[in-house]
């Protein structure tokens, strides 16, 4: 028996930072949505537990315990075994939850396997802040610091998505903590959109607070928005979580894999990935 299960990419559409816990964590409110680009798991029978990390986006990636797979792996009850394979393509550190999304793929994958529950959410949530949205891979709002998760607004039938990082790890606490304003407006509730123009148009409305103090650690962000937004076709141009990926906004598949034909080549050593949103449905 093997258990195959996809991890998405995040794409944070908006990050609103609201305020601060007294314990140093941020309120957000955030629109989560997921892409058809990602990490590959797979998880078969064994006697021990073992993880093997494949892929074009393997250099780096540990396969310790630091693992987020093997962490996932120890919320669960007893000692049970499982040959977990990590295929991986999305780059890692950078703000498309590629490491949140594997976790909650293990979770998902090992329930299966070990038939049993899913571990309860406050252990959920020890695993990162991300790892509660990216266990319902659709549409998201995000709020609390992240446990606070509701069904997202209906996506347009139709759009692109263009993804792009520049190679650069940008640390999450050192953003967070480069933010000057901690306590800015919350989003207004996301309507349907008929269109992904008119998606955008709401989008540029919002923001992702994280992207001037991300932008001053890592300026070439600054590079990869003007490249997203100079392609044509591009209705909105903006960083995802922490960065340093950005992501363009197209009206359709075909036009962002347009675009990402005139990045690539212009800037070999990014990451350029056109993409679908991704729904389990
Ligand atoms: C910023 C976001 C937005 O979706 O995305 P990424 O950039 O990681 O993709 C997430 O909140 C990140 O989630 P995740 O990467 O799982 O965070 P964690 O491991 O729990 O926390 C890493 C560090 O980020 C800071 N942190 C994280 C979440 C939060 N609500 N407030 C924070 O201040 C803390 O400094 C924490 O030590
Ligand atoms: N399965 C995994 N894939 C990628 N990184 C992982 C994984 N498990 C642990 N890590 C560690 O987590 C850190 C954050 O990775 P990731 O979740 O991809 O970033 P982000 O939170 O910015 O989206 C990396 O620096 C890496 O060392």
């Amino acid at each position: 028996m093997t258990i195959r299960v996809f991890a998405p990419a995040k794409i944070n559409l908006t990050l609103h930072v609201t305020g601060q816990r007294p314990d140093g964590y941020h309120l957000l409110d955030s629109l989560v949505i997921f892409a058809d680009a990602g990490d590959r798991l797979t998880f078969r029978p064994a006697a021990d537990l073992s993880l093997t990390v494949t892929g074009p986006r393997a250099e780096g990636v540990p396969t310790d315990g630091r693992n987020l797979v093997l962490k996932a792996a120890a919320l669960f009850e007893g000692e049970q075994g499982a040959a977990i394979t990590l295929d991986k393509h999305l780059p890692a550190a950078a703000g498309i939850g590629g490491g949140s999304s594997d976790a909650a793929a293990a979770l998902r994958g090992l329930s299966a396997l070990w038939h049993q529950p899913l571990p309860d959410p406050d252990a959920v949530l020890s695993l990162g802040a991300d790892v509660p949205v990216c266990l319902h891979p659709r549409a998201m709002r995000m709020r609390g610091v992240g446990e606070d998760i509701l069904p997202g607004p209906v996506l347009p039938d139709r759009m692109g998505i263009l993804l792009v990082n520049p190679g650069v790890e940008v640390s999450t606490p050192a953003v967070f903590k480069a933010l000057s304003r901690k306590e800015n407006p919350s989003m207004p509730h996301p309507p349907g959109w008929s269109s992904a123009a008119v998606m955008a148009h709401w989008l540029a409305e919002q923001r992702n607070d994280l992207e001037p103090p991300a932008r001053r650690l890592a300026p070439v962000i600054r590079e990869v928005l003007d490249a997203i937004a100079a392609t044509e076709g591009c209705l909105l141009a903006r960083m995802s979580g922490s960065g340093a990926t950005c992501f363009g906004l197209y009206d359709s598949r075909a036009e962002a894999e347009a675009a990402a034909r005139i990045i690539a080549p212009a800037a070999p050593h990014w990451w350029v990935q056109a993409a679908s949103p991704y729904s389990t449905g």
